[in-house]
């Protein structure tokens, strides 16, 4: 059987969003290595916000067409505190979210060995808080529309318009829908704000209602405002399995999920293309972190975690168990105290965990 090379869009970015790419890198290789029968081939782009404070601009013109040359593109972080922060989303990661028909992003948490939840109820019963939360990833509160007029006057009117599309809504609710059959529980639950937003969140009621009745008796579903959700994730972490909700949500409640599973640091996101016409993007779901940028000590593990559902994805299905064996190589890791970062509650660096989980890898993911 011939080699498998897989093309990489390496983009670090920001921050910690450096670290954490070069992390996932080494763990990749190391990962290839032990497997051989793939090999990543990377290219690095230098798209970050201190090349737009030297040069003016974060990526060039044609970069849509050189990252749809590669088969899948690994992200860091954007974002920095000497550039507007909707001046480096709004070049970097989210057109290309919006223009690589990445309109899902997967957002799974559970508790990681050795990780200390802040919830009481899940010190002894970790499995309680198992997730994976749906984001629409193209549109809705983020579809980048709205305008300023008068803008630095007293005066001023700023406009931010969600908008929510029937083929938008549809597949994004096709595809969670799709994901808790899936999943042991095969339940769903479907966030809006539908009280107080009445045409956008009822569309998204009526679309979910809609694609729901194909899967009645096979996947149970419910629906949740998002305030009273943030007080049912904290309270009945296990009643609950797969989540959707929209662009904005989807953001909130994920940084919160991850803060229930015991850090940000660990929580993985994948941003798909399901049609496969597109590269998809992986990426922790933290952002540059400058409070601790520079200081070799950001934990990598949810760079990891996305790492491996960059592999999964690529695989097709051939490489899910290579996924679930670097997955216990990680947890392998995490479980030890002295390989754990700060902020979980340890006092190991980036580089320690890095060359630690590259050893478990050795040992639990050889053929
Ligand atoms: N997808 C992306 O590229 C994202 C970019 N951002 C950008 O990142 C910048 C910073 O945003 P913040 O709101 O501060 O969110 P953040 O996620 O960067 O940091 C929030 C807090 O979590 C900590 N933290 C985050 N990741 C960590 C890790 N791997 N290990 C240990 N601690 C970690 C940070 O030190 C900080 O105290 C902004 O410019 C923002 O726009 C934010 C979120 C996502
Ligand atoms: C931008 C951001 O916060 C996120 O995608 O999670
Ligand atoms: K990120
Ligand atoms: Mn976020």
């Amino acid at each position: 059987m011939s080699k498998q090379t897989f093309k990489i869009a390496a983009i670090p970015g920001d921050g910690i969003g450096v670290d954490i790419t070069q992390a996932a890198i080494r763990v990749l290789d190391t990962l290839a290595h032990v497997n051989g029968t793939f090999s990543f081939e990377y290219t690095n782009f230098d798209w970050s916000s201190k090349a737009y404070l030297e040069r003016g601009w974060y990526m060039p013109p044609d970069w849509e067409e050189q990252l749809k040359k590669h088969d899948a593109i690994y992200f860091g972080a954007v974002g920095w505190p000497s550039v507007p922060d909707h001046i480096s989303l709004w070049q970097m990661i989210l057109p290309i979210r919006q223009r690589c028909n990445q309109y899902v992003n997967v957002r799974p948490t559970r508790i990681l060995k050795g990780t200390h939840p802040p919830l009481a109820q899940l010190q002894g019963k970790p499995s309680d808080l198992d997730w994976v939360i749906v984001r629409e990833n193209s549109e809705g509160e983020y579809a980048g529309q709205g305008g300023t007029t008068h803008g630095h006057e007293a005066n001023a009117v700023a406009t931010e318009l969600a908008i929510f599309t029937r083929v938008g809504i549809e597949r994004i609710m096709r595809f969670a829908f799709e994901t808790a059959k899936l999943r042991p529980r095969k339940k769903l639950t479907m966030v809006t704000k539908s009280n107080a937003q009445r045409h956008g969140m009822v569309l998204w009621d009526t679309v979910f209602y809609e694609v729901a009745k194909e899967y009645d008796g096979v996947v149970e579903y419910d629906k949740m405002l998002v305030d009273a959700m943030t007080v049912r994730m904290v309270n009945k972490p296990e009643s609950m399995d797969t989540i959707v909700a929209t662009n904005l949500h989807a953001d909130i409640l994920s940084d919160l999920a991850a803060a229930l599973a015991g850090s940000i640091g660990i929580a993985p996101s994948s941003n798909l293309d399901p049609t496969r016409s597109c590269p998809s993007m992986f990426e922790p779901i933290h952002g540059s972190a400058p409070d601790i940028a520079g200081k070799g000590i950001a934990n990598p593990v949810g760079a990891f975690w996305s790492a491996a559902e960059m592999v999964r994805w690529l695989g097709k299905g051939q490489l899910d168990e290579v996924a679930d064996k670097f997955m216990v190589a990680i947890e392998n890791v995490t479980g030890q105290p002295e390989t754990r970062t700060k902020d979980m509650g340890g006092s190991a660096n980036t580089e320690q965990v890095t060359e630690a989980v590259c050893k478990e890898i050795e040992k639990v993911c050889g053929r």
